[in-house]
């Protein structure tokens, strides 16, 4: 396939995902998400609100192409992302540009030890610059006293660091984060809220705890109990809005 077609190739293109009509179950029938349309533009910093079961971390797995849509057209840059990621040169640029922490990333890791879990996804660097690489983001996390333990016997906070850290080492462009500060301290949510916050690339933050709400992103998206998008606007709004939290199960 030609460079032309690869994403991040097209310099015109600023809207990163459209969304037409989107709907996903799963085996078995049940409805994840509703005829959801959204746009997401480079650079945008989205907080996806809603409550439990209501499809918040099937439309990030969506975003990521790990499900497919049962109905509707879902593009990146311009390109349908069915089609798109069946070309393998495609799926491995889009793989090092778009990032997606789980919401229980643990399953993530299966290296022998921090230092190695760091460099996995860190192979297009030389030798040099992977070590590098790895110290910093081992630095920035408070993991650099645990580079050569084995995952396994890290605490449930010190594996969501290391998560973030294999995550944000390679520097993805696009990142897709479920939960991200559920198992961590104040101070390394607040590292992580004031970091991404100075960031420029694009990021799509699931979350039902209002209160960092407003630190994670400009706009929100507002996912109902029928799995459909019922708000998409300024946070602000949303977190002013007692009606739409207190119909979508956001307040009580
Ligand atoms: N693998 C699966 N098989 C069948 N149903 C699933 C599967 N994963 C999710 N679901 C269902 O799809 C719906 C949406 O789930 P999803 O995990 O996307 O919600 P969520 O908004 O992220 O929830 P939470 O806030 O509780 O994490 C739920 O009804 C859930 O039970």
């Amino acid at each position: 396939m030609s460079a032309d077609h690869h994403p991040g190739t097209d310099p015109t293109s600023q809207t990163l995902y459209a969304l037409t009509g989107v709907a996903v179950r799963y085996p078995g029938g049940r409805v994840a998400l509703r005829e959801v349309d959204l746009q997401i533009t480079a650079g945008e910093r989205i907080v996806l609100l809603g409550t439990n079961g209501c499809g918040k971390s099937t439309l990030l797995k969506v975003l990521n192409g790990l499900i497919p849509p049962c109905e509707g057209r879902l593009c990146f840059e311009g390109k349908r992302m069915g089609p798109a990621l069946r070309d393998r040169d495609w799926e491995r640029a889009f793989r090092r540009r778009v990032a997606l922490m789980f919401q229980h990333p643990e399953a993530m890791l299966f290296n022998p030890t921090v230092a190695e879990e760091i460099a996995y996804g860190l192979g297009h660097l030389t030798r040099e610059s992977r070590r590098r690489r790895c110290q910093t983001w081992a630095n920035r996390l408070g993991l650099a006293h645990l580079l050569d333990a084995p995952p396994s016997q890290l605490s449930g906070g010190e594996k969501q660091r290391l998560c973030l850290a294999c995550l944000l080492a390679p520097e993805p462009e696009v990142l897709l984060l479920d939960e991200p500060t559920a198992n961590l301290d104040p101070r390394t949510t607040g590292w992580l809220l004031e970091w991404l916050a100075t960031q420029a690339m694009t990021t799509v933050v699931a979350t039902h705890y209002l209160p960092s709400a407003s630190d994670l992103g400009e706009r929100a998206i507002v996912l109902g109990e029928d799995h459909r998008v019922v708000f998409d606007g300024p946070v602000k709004a949303a977190l002013a809005d007692r009606a739409l939290l207190l119909a979508n199960n956001l307040a009580y």
